[in-house]
């Protein structure tokens, strides 16, 4: 599902920017700080409503500026041609789109415009919190279950119920609400197990492709014990759930373990293996997605250069090449962008201080301005 057209405004030091854009592959290239993440980080805050370098959107938000405004063009495979429109106003209202239609959720935003980031803090998805790993399943199963999010929603609300009943020590109330909970709670572990099932060798195949001397392990833990029911042991644990307040088993601690030679992944592998391995992982969800909906993913690679060598890169691009899907690679230096990778279909932009150009037409326009006669 392409971005046919892009059009930022209010997002730090871009210019306002309308940009006709490649299906295919667009380079962006320019100097540190000329604002190539923040292209990124536009399309990302239209996907999930939140920026990936920072949890405070008012730092997104120009100085100079009292709104964010993004609108995209996008040709969807299943939608046919829509548009996607955000307003985000200083005070924090934020309007959401579709096709003159309010959206009502950033769900369904998030629907319309499945992006995956790669960045130079993704190897995070290893060596951080297991919630983001969590998220990372979660991403997986929403776009292809679409009930999966109100299923969710469902389990966090007994979650809530739960705690609440804990933290007042209204024992007697507890079997009422353990009902309710276990059974929004297997539905969740259900859809992660089997997204897991069909995810794991999609994750080798791509693993190998991009580095075959890497042998990673991914296990699922669904947040208790495995070979225990899960009321079996909210039972056990329901008088220390009680003098801590909260449920501590459930899919609410649901981890995906990575691994290698059965240690964390994170402990033993390089950074530039981290981040070969996160690539793996994303790459092959986009394909999974692809395989199961007919819809395409589109990929954000920020600062290709950083961290891995020529050879993965062009592994990484080949795959992502393979997918046929768009994509748009940020990198300081516009050889190390073109020089490895020449696919069929791209487009080159060059950053400066805000300011975001075609290249090509840029090139063009210098053309027919020498061509003009003199007057
Ligand atoms: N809220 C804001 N308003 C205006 N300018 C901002 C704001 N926040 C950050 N900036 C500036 O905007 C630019 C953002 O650059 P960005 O991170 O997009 O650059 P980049 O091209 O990706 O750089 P690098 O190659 O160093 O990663 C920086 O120059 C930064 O100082």
């Amino acid at each position: 599902m392409p971005i046919r057209q892009l059009k930022i405004s209010g997002v730090r030091n871009l210019q306002p920017l309308d940009l006709t854009l490649q299906s295919g592959v667009n380079f962006i290239y320019g100097d540190n700080g000329s604002g190539k993440t923040s292209i990124l980080e536009a399309i990302v805050l239209m996907a999930a409503g939140k920026s990936f370098r920072t949890s405070q959107l008012k730092h997104v938000l120009a100085h100079n500026a009292d709104r964010i405004e993004i609108q995209m063009d996008i040709d969807d495979e299943s939608l046919g041609q829509c548009q996607l429109d955000s307003l985000r106003l200083k005070g924090g209202d934020h309007l959401l789109k579709l096709n003159g239609s309010v959206l009502t959720s950033q769900a369904e935003a998030a629907h319309w415009l499945p992006v995956q980031v790669i960045d130079p803090t993704t190897f995070k998805l290893l060596s951080g919190s297991p919630e983001e790993r969590r998220q990372f399943i979660d991403w997986g199963v929403f776009h292809v279950e679409h009930s999966f999010m109100e299923q969710w929603k469902t389990f966090r609300k007994q979650l809530k119920q739960r705690n609440s009943v804990l933290k007042q020590k209204e024992a007697e109330w507890l079997p009422v609400w353990n009902k309710g909970f276990v059974e929004s709670a297997l539905v969740i572990d259900q859809h992660r197990r089997a997204y897991l099932k069909r995810f794991k060798p999609e994750f080798m195949r791509i693993l190998k492709a991009l580095d075959d001397s890497v042998d990673v392990t991914l296990a699922y833990y669904p947040g208790w014990d495995k070979d225990s029911e899960l009321q079996d042991v909210l039972d056990k644990q329901q008088e220390r759930d009680m003098v801590l307040g909260y449920t501590q088993s459930g899919p609410h601690r649901a981890e995906l373990r990575i691994k290698v030679d059965k240690q964390p992944a994170a402990e033993i592998l390089s950074r530039g293996q981290q981040k070969t391995v996160v690539a793996a992982l994303k790459i092959a969800q986009g394909a999974l997605f692809q395989q199961e909906s007919g819809r395409r993913t589109i990929y954000l690679v920020d600062d290709l250069a950083s961290e891995l060598d020529e050879k993965h890169r062009f592994a990484l691009c080949k795959l992502l090449e393979d997918l046929k899907c768009q994509v748009f690679i940020t990198s300081i230096d516009k050889d190390k962008l073109t020089d490895i990778w020449q696919p069929v279909a791209s487009k080159l932009f060059h950053v400066e201080q805000g300011l975001i150009q075609d290249v090509a037409a840029e090139v063009e326009d210098a053309a027919s301005q020498q061509d003009r006669p003199a007057d």
